[in-house]
């Protein structure tokens, strides 16, 4: 159940008049996710995804909402956002925050083959090309400052293995990330969260990436991890698939080339990856906010993903 902000299709029958879509035709609410209130919107002029934010602002909403509009704006294939009437993407429903995008078609592919991986890496780095020239900013809000200062609140509660294991990767990481070769890689808008059921294919083509709400600035390097971490690995061991892997890499390279301070760094930004992911997981498992833990996923698996980075080198960027 992922509608916390109940919406019938009288409730946007007025609202709907302030965008250019024509009258609402039907108004189905949508089950899964887990941090919004979403709906497929029917209209004269088409089908779209209407979003009631449950946890962003209206002042945090823009730089995604127009970061979607950018990308869209440059042929990457992601869901555009439809302005109103005064050129505003975020507008106001039942009280809260709301948004209306255009709706991809397909599904996730939740068993990737190489083909699929390929199809993502291309993308991936025609989105961080089309980026380049985004003009706002906002950090990586799940970055390392966030990783510094959430490691001591969910230490508490975790055993002793894994309490080193953590400080001693949040260590190696601002180690690192203080180094020359960090300061090389190229930054820019990314995605960050780039996961299995946020890309929508139609058989082997891909329709677009989406769930741009954790978006900001960081390394390109980091979204290439993140995005590996997920797409090219066995789901009960972490263990990375040699094919995927490669096929992912090599498409992305193709689009964008991988420089040689990214391959130096590249070991450590998948373990970068690993830790985002089991630090945000902790803390949702251990201090859970209301509406959000539905179903807390589960942090081992990234602990898991992490250990194994560190234990055997991945196959290297090119
Ligand atoms: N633009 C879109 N086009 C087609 N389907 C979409 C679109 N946006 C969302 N959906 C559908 O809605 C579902 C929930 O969206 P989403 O994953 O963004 O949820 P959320 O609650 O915002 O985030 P989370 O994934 O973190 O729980 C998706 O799995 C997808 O099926
Ligand atoms: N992709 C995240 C959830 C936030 O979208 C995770 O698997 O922990």
């Amino acid at each position: 159940m992922a509608v916390f902000t109940p919406v019938s299709l009288e409730d946007v029958t007025q609202w709907i008049t302030q965008f250019p879509l024509g009258k609402a035709l039907g108004l189905q609410g949508i089950s899964s996710g887990i941090e919004n209130s979403n709906f497929f919107l029917t209209t004269e002029r088409g089908e779209y995804v209407l979003t009631i934010f449950e946890n962003l602002s209206f002042e945090q909403l823009p730089f995604y909402l127009k970061l979607m509009r950018h990308l869209a704006g440059h042929g990457v294939l992601v869901p555009d956002p439809v302005a109103n009437d005064k050129g505003e993407l975020v507008t106001t429903l039942q009280g809260k925050p709301a948004s209306i995008v255009s709706k991809l078609e397909g599904r996730s592919q939740m068993a990737p083959q190489p083909v699929h991986c390929a199809a993502v890496g291309a993308m991936l780095a025609r989105m961080h090309i089309a980026g380049l020239d985004y003009p706002l900013h906002q950090p990586n809000l799940r970055g390392l400052d966030w990783w510094h200062e959430t490691t001591p609140q969910v230490l508490p509660y975790i055993p002793e293995d894994k309490a080193q294991l953590l400080k001693s990767e949040v260590h190696y990481q601002e180690t690192f990330a203080a180094c020359e070769h960090y300061k090389q890689l190229q930054t820019g808008p990314v995605h960050a969260d780039l996961f299995r059921n946020n890309v929508m294919f139609v058989g082997e083509k891909l329709t677009g990436f989406f769930d741009f709400y954790f978006a900001g600035c960081d390394t390109w390097l980091f979204d290439v991890a993140v995005t590996v971490n997920d797409w090219c690995i066995d789901l009960e061991t972490g263990v990375l698939d040699a094919a995927r892997v490669r096929a992912m890499l090599d498409a992305y390279h193709a689009v964008r080339p991988f420089t040689d301070a990214e391959a130096h760094a590249w070991q450590t930004m998948l373990r970068a990856g690993a830790l985002r992911f089991w630090l945000s997981r902790l803390y949702d498992y251990y201090m859970p906010r209301e509406a959000e833990m539905l179903t807390p996923h589960d942090p081992t698996h990234f602990e898991r993903i992490l250990r194994e980075r560190i234990a055997t080198p991945a196959p290297g960027l090119f």
